[in-house]
């Protein structure tokens, strides 16, 4: 299958304006890839390599990929999930490949309440009405659980609003903070699904040149995304409390021990870090006799 738009560039899916867009396209840059965006166009080249950006309503990608019109997709898994169901349910063929969970787009799918609603479990929502954008998703949970005679009312937003508008008793949306639950007088009792942005590609096989782009782009994509959660931790410690010291650094297999020209009895420390060094770690490492403490961001990384 080659149906993508153009035969010779990559073709990627992302969302035009919401929740993930600014991120999907600033993952492509950090990976490299230079692109002239224009906020109307749909459709923006890359600069750097032959590969295009399609800028769509985020329901959208996952068809799009699905029926190869573009090779990739940056989608939450809610939208891909409900989608896939969506497709399966009306014989739609729902074939495709997922390439990497991305590091955003973190939210949950969960069952909520208005506040004075009385509700002890599930079984509570037996004969109600929810209001959700993801019937699919909503119906395989509450199947899986057991509980009959729901029914949905499909909202594709607002969907906190509907219970005090009288046309649900119950709603299942996307929650990140919870804020917006709180603001409309809601409870979260149940999370059903939990999602993150994911890199998808299209079924069938890609022309070498899109295959070897891809194969780059993996790669960078692990790089950056590895980079992100990493740190350069870089300290000076007196060599009587080294092994305290290196003992409190979080993942510091392997840290890089040198000589520091004035004084015999400190040495410099370096270590990457894939763990978060906390403010609690950094006292304890003062109260050992550490100082210039430096904790620093990394760019790329490549094993
Ligand atoms: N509060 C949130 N925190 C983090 N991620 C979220 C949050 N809400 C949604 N998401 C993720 O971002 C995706 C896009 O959310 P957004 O609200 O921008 O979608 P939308 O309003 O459906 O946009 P579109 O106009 O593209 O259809 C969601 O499908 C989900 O994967
Ligand atoms: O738990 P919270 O942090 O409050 O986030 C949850 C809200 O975020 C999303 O909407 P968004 O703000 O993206 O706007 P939208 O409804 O226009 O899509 C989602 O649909 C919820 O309404
Ligand atoms: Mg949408």
């Amino acid at each position: 299958m080659e149906s993508s738009l153009s035969s010779s560039r990559l073709t990627i899916a992302i969302q035009k304006s919401g929740r993930l867009s600014r991120e999907s396209i600033d993952l492509l840059k950090a990976c490299g890839f230079k692109f002239s965006l224009h906020e109307s166009r749909l459709l923006a080249h890359s600069t750097s390599h032959p590969v295009d950006l399609l800028r769509v309503r985020d329901d959208d990608i996952p068809g799009l990929v699905m029926d190869g019109v573009v090779d990739l997709g940056l989608v939450g898994e809610n939208v891909l999930e409900e989608a896939r169901l969506e497709r399966l349910a009306t014989d739609f063929p729902a074939v495709f490949t997922k390439l990497r969970n991305l590091d955003f787009g973190q939210c949950r799918l969960s069952i909520a309440v208005p506040k004075e609603a009385s509700y002890d479990t599930l079984q509570s929502l037996e004969g109600k009405r929810i209001a959700t954008t993801y019937p699919h998703l909503l119906q395989r949970y509450l199947k899986n659980a057991g509980v009959k005679n729901v029914s949905t009312a499909m909202l594709t937003g607002s969907v906190e609003v509907a219970p005090r508008a009288g046309l649900a008793d119950a709603i299942c949306d996307l929650v990140s903070t919870g804020a917006t639950l709180e603001a409309n007088g809601l409870v979260e009792k149940d999370v059903i699904f939990r999602s993150q942005a994911q890199l998808i590609q299209r079924p069938g096989e890609l022309s070498s040149e899109k295959q070897a782009l891809l194969d780059q782009l993996l790669p960078r994509l692990d790089g950056v995304q590895l980079a992100r959660e990493s740190k350069y931790i870089m300290l000076h410690a007196p060599k009587a409390m080294l092994e305290r010291v290196v003992d409190l650094l979080p993942g510091a297999e392997q840290p890089t021990i040198l000589p520091l020209s004035h004084t015999d009895e400190t040495v410099a420390v370096h270590v990457v870090s894939t763990e978060k060094l906390f403010w609690e770690t950094m006292e304890e490492l003062k109260a050992l006799g550490c100082s210039s403490i430096l904790v620093l961001p990394i760019e790329k990384m490549m094993g």
